[in-house]
């Protein structure tokens, strides 16, 4: 390049374009004039991932030299977003590269749309293994995010006369330039089969595992870059492969399907993402897809602690193993098998390296979301798993009977295997008597975690249990997102705010100056603009930037209680057509999110929200002051438009049913005001924001308990409030249904006999905080110094904060700067 640096890793514009035109010509085989934006997209790409690598490979020399304790962070899903913006701008080349490309015609924001995400999960478990990622590499802690390359993410929603639509998800179709394969990096699967037990000719016992078959398991390694550090991590998914790809001998037989079976069936096990948030009962392939990835990623830490020359009894000094959630829950037991059965150690070290290795991070509450497994499907899949688990039950369950000797119920209740009929294997368990750190993700889940499901663990081990109140990262949810807040804010605080949040605090100081208010509203107003470009691009609907945007983006499910939004929306419809001259603050609602594809209520509430939509959207009377939207196919990406043009954030679960939420900071960072419950993070917002910044509602989660221990009867409220009676029955009338009464009958029913989830309990003093809510926005001065506060407020919620008190509390590592040879 120009001033003697490489075309490779040149930084500079010119070398930027250098390198852009050779992977155009030399990877691509095109030239300009006839490059299609795949092209160009992928031509950049290589030219970035060129300059990912470099520091790879000096942060692996870095490792290779200092030996660190390492995290291993294991997770079945990841939803890191697009690649390119990010690794632009924590590679601090968005400028150069942007004119690099100017100067030949390209505008950049083209080939940033124009990539897919890798969609490897459902929701917010995933995307928070995606923000660790970042403040991980970002801190300079030694960390391998593990995995699974799922061929097919989570599926494609197309909304169809206001119903989901699911469609495959074929990201790969056109390759993926930030992955490199490792097929040097591979290990065999077993499954199924028997096993053996044998005294050794030294007359020692031993245990032969004979699967009924053997896959591969590959590693495709995604470069992760930390913000202005050159740390580079890795997430290290792994795909299954046949150990021979085509059986010849079949071939000559002319068995042609014979010769590929193997392949085809071994490919199964990665082929497809689980679209659910809430387990499915004996689903084999799930199990399948987590002892496969699970055993992998120990037999690749097992490898590297091989080239460290540090005996096997002092694994756990090398790594610390995160659990995220109990899907990779398997390990416990196979650290064992591979301790006992391949190292032999015996069964006391073996355990002590196993329960000094893992942590365990529990997401939900939900009772249906907590995985067991039956055992007639263990023993036919994972037989020397199962001899293990129960042999740790045993001895463990011997320690309970010590502990409390008259308490037969209560070692029922911690034991490993759920005795009623069909007999289970209970995921939650293993994870947490295989962990010496057990954490929940909020204070208040943490709290419930120790008082409810896991009460029996807490008093067995109140040592072992912690909170890691959840974060995000500011790199992608408010510089990438939000360049122009991100600038705003540098003019204002200078740099380093987005690697140390806290420093937002310096923002108090000028919420009430009108002029930095009316750039504030500049900035918001922008991004609203924005989204109105993409709501008419994705919707073909025309909303107005003027108008209050009331957003929620969520996975569909009755504990968020997006249908009690939709009571709200119905009434304010109600009000318009009692007094069309109703002087209402126009709002436009707008919705997104994915419903698994079984569930059906979920499903009805999609369609009760697109059906509200048409009747509200083309009403005269109503004469656009309010707009309904239903985003298709909401995404990490999709939530980049949608979280800097929020006016106001939902966050209206029943209390004590959210664990944390990690949308809820994300509109926070970006000025949004939460209209909320006393769930999740929801507490420790409103506690960092202050009251008067936010508006609180409903019941909390001892209220919630106990009401529904009472005797809850949601007929009452029905009757008790006019207004709700109204939008209850104009639901039930089919008014939102072409007059069809049956098809949001089942809502309205479960709604009025059993309202699980205490929609009417809270529906008045709902309706009440929405109506202040509009008040406030009458006023924008106060509004604005309320959007600056909850930024200023906001710095605890960075997911730097989280992994520097993982670093601290958990896995006790410290940073490993790397210097770029
Ligand atoms: C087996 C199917 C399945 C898949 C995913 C899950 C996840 C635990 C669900 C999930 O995403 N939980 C969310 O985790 C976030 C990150 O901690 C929290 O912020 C959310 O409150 C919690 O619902 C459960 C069951």
């Amino acid at each position: 390049g120009g001033n003697g640096e490489s075309i490779r890793t040149g930084m500079s514009e010119e070398a930027i374009r250098l390198a852009f035109l050779d992977n155009l010509f030399y990877v691509q085989g095109r030239f300009l004039e006839v490059a299609s934006l795949d092209d160009k997209y992928k031509a950049l790409a290589y030219t970035v991932r060129d300059r990912l690598l470099h520091r790879w490979v000096s942060t692996i020399r870095t490792y290779q030299q200092a030996n660190p304790r390492t995290v291993c962070y294991l997770s079945a899903e990841y939803l890191p977003g697009p690649f390119m913006g990010l690794n632009l701008l924590n590679m601090g080349i968005e400028e150069p590269t942007r004119k690099a490309l100017q100067s030949l015609g390209i505008d950049l924001e083209s080939l940033i749309a124009y990539e897919q995400e890798p969609g490897l999960g459902n929701g917010g478990l995933g995307r928070l293994a995606a923000c660790f990622m970042d403040s991980l590499a970002t801190l300079q802690i030694p960390a391998t995010s593990y995995g699974i390359r799922y061929e097919f993410g989570i599926f494609q929603q197309d909304i169809r006369n206001g119903e989901q639509v699911e469609t495959t998800d074929n990201w790969l179709h056109y390759g993926n330039p930030w992955e490199v394969r490792r097929p040097q990096i591979s290990y065999d699967v077993k499954i199924g089969g028997h096993t053996e037990h044998y005294t050794n000719e030294q007359g020692l016992h031993r245990v032969r595992w004979v699967p009924h078959e053997t896959f591969r398991g590959v590693a495709i390694d995604t470069p992760i870059l930390g913000h202005d550090v050159n740390t580079v991590n890795l997430m290290r998914l792994w795909r299954a492969e046949a150990a021979e790809a085509l059986d010849f001998h079949a071939f000559n037989e002319g068995d042609y399907y014979g010769a590929v079976l193997r392949e085809v069936r071994s490919e199964t096990i990665s082929k497809v993402l689980y679209p659910n948030d809430a387990p499915e009962i004996g689903k084999r392939l799930r199990l399948l897809q987590q002892h496969f990835f699970v055993t992998c990623s120990l037999q690749d830490m097992m490898r590297v602690h091989r080239t460290t020359g540090m005996p096997i009894e002092r694994f756990h000094e090398k790594f610390t193993v995160q659990l995220n959630d109990t899907h990779p829950a398997i390990a416990v037991a196979e650290l064992m098998r591979l301790l006992l059965d391949n190292h032999h150690l015996d069964w006391d070290t073996a355990w002590h390296v196993t329960r000094h290795t893992f942590a365990y991070t529990n997401h939900t509450l939900l009772p249906e979301a907590l995985e067991k497994w039956p055992i007639p499907l263990f023993q036919s899949l994972l037989p020397r798993h199962l001899e293990i688990i129960y042999e740790i039950n045993s001895r463990f369950l011997d320690e309970v009977r010590q502990r409390y000797p008259f308490d037969p119920d209560r070692a029922q209740r911690l034991s490993i295997i759920d005795e009623t009929l069909p007999r289970h294997v209970r995921m939650a368990h293993l994870a947490c008597i295989g962990s010496f750190a057990i954490n929940g993700v909020a204070e208040l889940h943490s709290q419930l975690l120790k008082e409810t499901v896991l009460r029996d663990f807490y008093e067995l081990w109140p040592e072992k249990f912690q909170n890691k109140t959840n974060g995000v990262t500011p790199r992608r949810f408010m510089l990438l997102s939000n360049p122009g807040l991100g600038s705003l804010l540098n003019e204002t605080l200078g740099h380093g705010w987005e690697t140390d949040l806290e420093q937002l605090r310096g923002l108090e100081a000028h919420a009430d100056d009108p002029a930095f208010q009316e750039r504030w509203r500049q900035v918001k107003r922008q991004r609203k603009e924005a989204l109105a470009g993409e709501v008419h691009k994705l919707c073909g609907i025309d909303i107005t930037p003027t108008s209050l945007y009331d957003v929620q983006v969520k996975r569909i499910h009755e504990y968020k209680r997006q249908h009690l939004n939709l009571l709200h929306i119905i009434t304010l419809y109600n009000r318009i057509k009692r007094n069309p001259a109703l002087d209402i603050v126009p709002r436009t609602f707008i919705f997104g999110g994915k419903s698994a594809p079984g569930y059906a209520m979920a499903k009805l509430i999609i369609r009760l929200i697109n059906a509200v939509a048409e009747m509200v959207n083309r009403d005269r009377d109503v004469a656009g002051r309010l707009k309904v939207v239903f985003l298709p196919n909401f995404s990490v990406k999709l939530g980049q438009w949608v979280y800097p043009a929020a006016d106001i954030s939902q966050q209206i679960s029943t209390a004590g049913k959210e664990a944390s939420g990690t949308g809820n900071m994300k509109f926070s960072m970006n000025g949004a005001l939460t209209i909320g419950t006393l769930d999740g993070a929801n507490v420790e917002i409103r506690e960092d924001v202050g009251a008067e910044n936010f508006f609180l509602f409903g019941l909390d989660a001892d209220a919630v308990s106990h009401t529904l221990a009472n005797g809850y009867r949601p007929w009452d409220y029905y009757n008790a409030n006019q207004e709700l009676k109204d939008v209850i029955d104009l639901i039930a009338s089919g008014f939102f249904a072409h007059g069809d009464r049956s098809l949001f009958q089942p809502l309205v029913d479960h709604l009025l006999q059993h309202d699980s989830y205490l929609l009417l309990a809270d529906y008045a003093d709902y309706i009440a905080c929405q109506d202040q809510v509009s008040a406030a926005y009458r006023d924008p001065q106060r509004w604005t110094r309320m959007s600056i506060l909850n930024v200023a407020r906001i710095g605890k919620f960075s997911s730097d904060r989280t992994i520097a008190e993982y670093c601290r509390d958990i896995w006790k590592v410290q940073p490993v700067p790397v210097k770029l040879d």
